[in-house]
Formats: C-alpha cells, sequence, structure tokens
C-alpha cells in the first residue's frame, strides 16, 4: 500500500518498490516462474542435487565434476560442529527455539572465526562454505536436544540432504523421503529479495561482515509471516484435524480476522512457483509414509481458502505437512528454512559486497512539531 503527502511517496512494507539489481535469481509473478541463474528452479530440484544448485547460487554456473568435488571435499571435513560451540548450544535454556539456537550458533561461528573482519570475496567464500557446511549439524542437534538425545556425529560418505537427515534421525530414511527432502533444500535455497534476504543485504550494506547478516537473516526469517509460517502450517492442520472440519474452521479464522498460515505471498498473486513441485514431494512422502487423512485436511482448506479469498498457497503450506512425515518435530522446520537458504543469503551478501550502497532509506515524520522543553 503506499500513500502519497507533501514529502513524497511512501511505500508502506516497500511493496512495489525496485532497490537494487540482482542476477542471482528471477521471480516472475505473470508466469508464476522461478529461475536461479536462469535455469527453472522445478527443473533444477528434478535434475540437480542441493550441493549443485549451492555451487550454481554462488558461482553462476553450475560446476563441473571437478569443481563439485572441490566443494563436496572442503563440506565434508567442515561438517562437524566444535565441541566448545557444543557444549554452549546444549546449555542454552530447554525453552530456546531451535531458530535461536541456529542464530546463536552463527553468531558464534563468527566470534571463532579468525579472519572473520575480512571480507574479501575469498574469504567471503569460505565462510560461506563454512556456514552450509556446518548449520545441517546444529539444525539435528535442536531437534535431538528437544527430544533429550545426544548429537550424533556427521557421516562424510553421504550427501549433504542425506546426512542431514542422519544426524536428525541416526539413519538415512527410504530414497523417497530423501529425494522429496532434497527437492525442499532446492525450492528453499533462494528467492530474490524476501525479507530474510533484504535484512542480509541491509546489514552488509554498512561493510558489516556475512557471519551478522546471516545472524539477522535467521532472526528475519524466523517470523510467522515469512520462514515461520512452515511452523505454523503444521500447528494449523493439527488443529483443524481432519478434513470435514476445514471448512468451518476457515470461517471461524476468517471472521475473527485472523490470516491463514501458509497462505497469500507478498510478490506472487496467482500461485507460488515452488508449490508444484513442493505439492508432489509432499505426495511421494504420503506414499512412503502415510498420511492420507493430513493430506485430504490440506486439499480441503486449498480449496475453501481459494474460494472464500482467492488465495493460493506459498511453499510453506506443503513443505510443513511434509517435514512432518518425514519425522520432524515441528520447531525443526524454519532452521531446516535456514540450512537451505543460507546459500541465498550468502550469494547476495556476496553480490551486495560486490557493488555495495548503504541501504538508509527515508521516513515521514509524523510525531508531534517542534516545541520547548517545559521548565
Ligand atoms: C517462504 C515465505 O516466506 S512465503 C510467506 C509465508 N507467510 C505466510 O504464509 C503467512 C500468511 N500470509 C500473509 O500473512 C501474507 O499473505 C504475506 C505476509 C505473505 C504477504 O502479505 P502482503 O503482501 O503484505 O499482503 P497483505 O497482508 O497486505 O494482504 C493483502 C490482502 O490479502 C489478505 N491476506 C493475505 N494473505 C492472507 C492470509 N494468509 N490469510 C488471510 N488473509 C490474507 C490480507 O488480509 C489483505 O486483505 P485486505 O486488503 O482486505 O486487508
Ligand atoms: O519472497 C518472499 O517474500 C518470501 C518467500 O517466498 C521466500 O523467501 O522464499
Amino acid at each position: 500500500m503506499s500513500a502519497v503527502n507533501e514529502q513524497g511517496t511512501i511505500h508502506k512494507g516497500l511493496d512495489g518498490v525496485t532497490v537494487d539489481t540482482t542476477a542471482i535469481s528471477m521471480v516472475n509473478p505473470e508466469t508464476n516462474s522461478l529461475t536461479y541463474r536462469g535455469y527453472p528452479v522445478q527443473d533444477l530440484a528434478a535434475q540437480c542435487g542441493f550441493e549443485e544448485v549451492a555451487y550454481l547460487l554462488w558461482h553462476g554456473e553450475l560446476p563441473t565434476p571437478h569443481q563439485l568435488a572441490e566443494q563436496t571435499d572442503f563440506e565434508r571435513a567442515h561438517r562437524k560442529l566444535s565441541s566448545s560451540l557444543v557444549d554452549t548450544l546444549m546449555r542454552l535454556p530447554a525453552s530456546a527455539h531451535p531458530m535461536d539456537t541456529l542464530r546463536t550458533a552463527v553468531s558464534i561461528l563468527g566470534a571463532h572465526d579468525p579472519v572473520e573482519d575480512d571480507n574479501s570475496p575469498r574469504s567471503n567464500r569460505r565462510k560461506a562454505l563454512r556456514l552450509f557446511s556446518a548449520l545441517p549439524a546444529v539444525v539435528a542437534l535442536a531437534q535431538r536436544r528437544g527430544r533429550g538425545l545426544e548429537p550424533i556425529p556427521a557421516r562424510d560418505d553421504l550427501g549433504f540432504a542425506e546426512n542431514l537427515l542422519h544426524l536428525t534421525f541416526g539413519e538415512v530414511p527410504e530414497p523417497p523421503v530423501v529425494r522429496a527432502f532434497e527437492t525442499s533444500l532446492v525450492l528453499y535455497a533462494e528467492h530474490s529479495f524476501n525479507a530474510s534476504t533484504f535484512t542480509s543485504r541491509v546489514v552488509t550494506s554498512t561493510l558489516s561482515d556475512m557471519y551478522s547478516a546471516v545472524t539477522a537473516a535467521i532472526g528475519a526469517l524466523k517470523g510467522s509471516l515469512h520462514g515461520g509460517a512452515n511452523e505454523a502450517v503444521m500447528a494449523m492442520l493439527t488443529e483443524i484435524g481432519s478434513p470435514d472440519a476445514a471448512e468451518g474452521w476457515l470461517a471461524d479464522a476468517l471472521a475473527a480476522k485472523k490470516k491463514i498460515m501458509g497462505f497469500g505471498h507478498r510478490v506472487y498473486k496467482k500461485g507460488d512457483s515452488r508449490v508444484p513441485a513442493m505439492r508432489a514431494a509432499l505426495q511421494d512422502v504420503v506414499e512412503a509414509r502415510g498420511g492420507h487423512e493430513l493430506l485430504d485436511t490440506y486439499e480441503a482448506l486449498a480449496r475453501a481458502m481459494l474460494r472464500e479469498k482467492g488465495l493460493h498457497p506459498n511453499l510453506d503450506y506443503p513443505a510443513g505437512p511434509a517435514y512432518h512425515l518425514m519425522g520432524f518435530d515441528t520447531p525443526a522446520f524454519t532452521p531446516i528454512f535456514v540450512a537451505a537458504r543460507i546459500t541465498g543469503w550468502t550469494a547476495h551478501i556476496t553480490e551486495q559486497f560486490a557493488a555495495n550502497a548503504l541501504i538508509r532509506p527515508l521516513s515521514h515524520y509524523s510525531g508531534p512539531a517542534e516545541r520547548a522543553l517545559p521548565n
């Protein structure tokens, strides 16, 4: 929504404002499409591993086998968290949300990086890979801790997605579940100037460091209007309970002026480009694991929402129930989003450093006119 006053147009929420260029991804709401460096995201999800997509986002091209092997060697060698980091994370209050654990972990990783203040492209490339490598162990630690379990060691014979699943569950699930999980990582990896990515670019624009920018981005992603919606979707579907209850539940929620989690989007108005691929991945998980009633509830609510509000699901809508059926506890959902989006965030931080301008918008003052202090 924008409003004009004597000081110019106010673009509340920066709605519709183009603030910079990016060569990383393109969201096209007219065609409901999303490309990473020119490649349609659904093609990447179908044909590429998450590590290749990470390389593409960082470097602009898909890797050669040699380039991928180099990246994989680094990633597998840096999966282990230091014992002091594990001790600190395990001492956080049991009530801490896993997103707080992740935010703290990134902050500590920054404090322990010996060249933290060097913002050269080479150094930032190393930092991005270091975060990418370490985050699965933090995601898994947070979920296991919630279940009263100790962390377990990474397996360096497994790919990124399989290793994250192994670290969480102590075993690698059946191939359809692994594929569905990897699809979700590819779909979650990048989405232009969304709120958390923009946050990371704002922090970067002051010439701060990558760890600070990522720490801030995690905070922005946690909110339920952004990444936190995948957790809120699961809470909502659980509360609805059955397909028959969806219509009545929605009528009550809309009458109470509630936002329905997992629906609507700032940019897409005709449907989120990533939903068809994630809906298919959810179907695969249901076929492998059961959950037909949950899927029917999902469909019943989506139908009612389209009819009542004309709103389509966003990526968080299928991702929430898919993660639930894979066995993740709900508070692990947004942390998984972080483990995927670290690729997009760090690509944007690097792009921002390469052509930086301090991000500092204006505001229209609406407080009292200038006045004298009381005597
Ligand atoms: C990966 C991601 O981050 S995707 C986004 C995840 N977030 C969610 O799923 C949370 C639920 N969705 C929403 O809150 C919104 O759709 C947002 C925040 C994603 C986008 O919001 P905006 O672009 O600011 O649109 P805004 O909130 O102004 O909505 C426009 C209208 O649609 C309505 N609307 C939009 N989304 C919803 C929703 N999920 N439930 C109910 N009404 C909605 C608004 O109430 C508003 O109606 P009004 O004009 O009568 O007041
Ligand atoms: O683009 C947005 O505003 C939110 C979103 O879908 C994402 O970050 O993946």
